[in-house]
C-alpha cells in the first residue's frame, strides 16, 4: 500500500489539482495501471459496497472518526490497519459495514460521515485520487474516464463477485446518460442511449456492465443517477463553484446558452438530499444471492434518479450568486459549446420516491447559501486559495 502515496501527484478533478505536464500525465497512466483494485476506482463520486453484519456495538458513533482517523502520512503498517479496522467497526444495533470507494471526494466525504454519524462502519480509501467525474474534462483526458469508471468498476466487480458472502454494491451513475433524449422529465425508463460527452458513455457502460454482474454472477446492485450535485466541499470544476471563485475575483464568467439564446438549465441537486438517497438505496438494497463466483437465483437490480426535479437556468444560478455574494458579476454569454454539455436535465423522482423514500427538500436558493457560507469561510476566513 505504501505505492500509494504517489497519488498525491495525480491530476485530480480538473480545479482541484492542475496537471503539470505530458510527463505527469504518462506516469498517471502508468501509476494507475499499477494500482490495486483497491486505489483504481472512481473519484467525485461514490461507490459503496456493503456487507450487512450484526451490530458490535449499541454505542453511538463519533462522527468525525472516519475523517481524521484516515488522515495520516503512512498508508500502511500495523497503525495504520488499526485506524481502518476501528473505523469499520460497527457501533449501532443493525448497522452495515460500508466500504465507500472515492471517500475524499465530494460526494464520498459526505456520505462517509453520514454513514458514521448514525453508527455504520466505514472503510475509506482517502487516497483515491483518480479522475473520471466531470463531463468537459472527458475531451482533455478521455483515458481517466475509461480507466477510473470501466476498467475500476470492472475491478471491484470481479473482486466482490468471488467474495462469500458477496456483498450489495450501489454505485454512481450520472443524469448524464440521458444525453440527446428530449422527453422531461427523464425517467429510468427512458431512452439512455444517446451519450453526449465520453463521461456519459461510460456511466451508460458502467450500467450495462452491471446488469452484466447481475445477471451471470447474482451480485446485488443499485446504480444511482445523481443529477449536478452541489453543496459545500464540491468540486471546483462544477460551474457554481468557480463562478463563485471568478465573481469574488472579479472576472468574467461564461454563460452558456442553446441555440436562438435557449436556456440551458440544470435540476441542481444539494449534497445532503444525495447522501440521503445514498443512505435510502443501501438501506433498501437486497443480498446478493451469489457466492464465490456462481450464481445462485435472481439478484435486485435497480437504477434510480437522484435529481431535484426541478431545473434552475444557469442565469438563475448566476443572480443567485450575485445576491449571497454582494457582488455583480461580469456576465458573458455563450453559445453552449460542443463539449458534452447538455441544454437540459430534469429528473423524475418518483420511483425513487417510492422505494428509497428519497424526497429532496433543498431549493438553490437554500443550498447555495449554505455553499456560501462554507466558501467563504473556507476560502476567505480560512485564506485557503482558490485555483
Ligand atoms: O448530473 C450529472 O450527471 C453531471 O453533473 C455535473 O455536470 P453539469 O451538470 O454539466 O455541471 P456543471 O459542469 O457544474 O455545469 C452546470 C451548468 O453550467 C453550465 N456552464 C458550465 C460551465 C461554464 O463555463 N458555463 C456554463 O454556463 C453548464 O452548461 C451546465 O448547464 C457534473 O460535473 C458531472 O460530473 C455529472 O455528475
Amino acid at each position: 500500500m505504501s505505492s500509494m502515496k504517489h497519488i498525491d501527484n495525480i491530476p485530480s478533478t480538473p480545479g482541484k489539482f492542475k496537471e503539470k505536464s505530458s510527463y505527469n500525465r504518462l506516469r498517471l497512466h502508468f501509476s494507475i495501471a499499477k494500482l490495486t483494485f483497491w486505489s483504481f476506482v472512481f473519484l467525485g463520486l461514490i461507490f459503496v459496497c456493503f456487507f450487512r453484519s450484526p451490530s458490535s456495538s449499541s454505542s453511538p458513533a463519533s462522527s468525525d472518526l472516519s475523517r481524521r482517523s484516515l488522515r495520516t502520512s503512512s498508508y500502511d503498517g500495523p497503525a495504520w490497519e488499526k485506524r481502518i479496522k476501528a473505523s469499520a467497526k460497527i457501533r449501532s444495533r443493525n448497522g452495515i459495514s460500508v466500504l465507500v470507494t472515492g471517500a475524499a471526494g465530494f460526494v464520498g466525504t459526505h456520505v462517509s460521515s453520514a454513514l458514521k454519524r448514525r453508527g455504520d462502519g466505514v472503510v475509506g480509501h482517502v487516497m483515491h485520487l483518480a479522475a473520471q467525474a466531470g463531463v468537459r474534462y472527458a475531451m482533455e483526458n478521455p483515458s481517466s474516464y475509461v480507466h477510473s469508471n470501466i476498467a475500476g468498476l470492472v475491478n471491484l466487480l470481479e473482486f466482490c463477485k468471488n467474495a462469500n458472502p458477496q456483498p450489495s454494491i450501489a454505485w454512481a451513475s450520472s443524469s448524464s446518460v440521458y444525453g440527446l433524449n428530449t422527453k422531461v422529465p427523464f425517467s429510468e425508463s427512458d431512452r439512455t442511449d444517446q451519450p453526449a460527452s465520453l463521461y456519459a458513455a461510460t456511466k451508460k457502460a458502467g450500467e450495462e456492465i452491471a446488469h452484466t454482474y447481475n445477471h451471470i454472477y447474482g451480485l446485488s446492485l443499485t446504480g444511482l443517477r445523481f443529477f449536478t450535485v452541489y453543496g459545500p466541499w464540491g468540486r471546483p470544476d462544477m460551474a457554481y463553484f468557480f463562478f463563485t471563485r471568478d465573481i469574488l475575483k472579479g472576472k468574467s464568467i461564461s454563460i452558456f446558452e442553446g441555440a436562438n439564446h435557449g436556456t440551458v438549465a440544470r435540476d441542481f441537486t444539494y449534497i445532503d438530499d444525495i447522501v440521503k438517497g445514498c443512505l435510502g438505496a443501501l438501506d433498501t438494497a437486497e443480498k446478493s444471492t451469489g457466492s464465490g463466483g456462481k450464481k445462485k437465483g435472481p439478484a435486485q437490480l435497480r437504477v434510480f434518479n437522484l435529481g431535484n426535479t426541478s431545473p434552475v437556468p444557469v442565469l438563475d444560478l448566476v443572480t443567485i450568486l450575485e445576491r449571497l455574494l454582494k457582488v455583480k458579476a461580469k456576465r458573458a454569454l455563450m453559445k453552449l459549446p460542443r463539449n458534452g454539455d447538455v441544454q437540459f436535465t430534469h429528473a423524475n423522482i418518483s420511483f425513487a420516491q417510492r422505494e428509497l423514500g428519497y424526497k429532496p427538500t433543498t431549493d438553490l436558493h437554500t443550498g447555495l447559501k449554505k455553499f456560501v457560507r462554507w466558501y467563504l469561510s473556507y476560502y476567505v476566513d480560512g485564506k485557503k486559495s482558490a485555483q
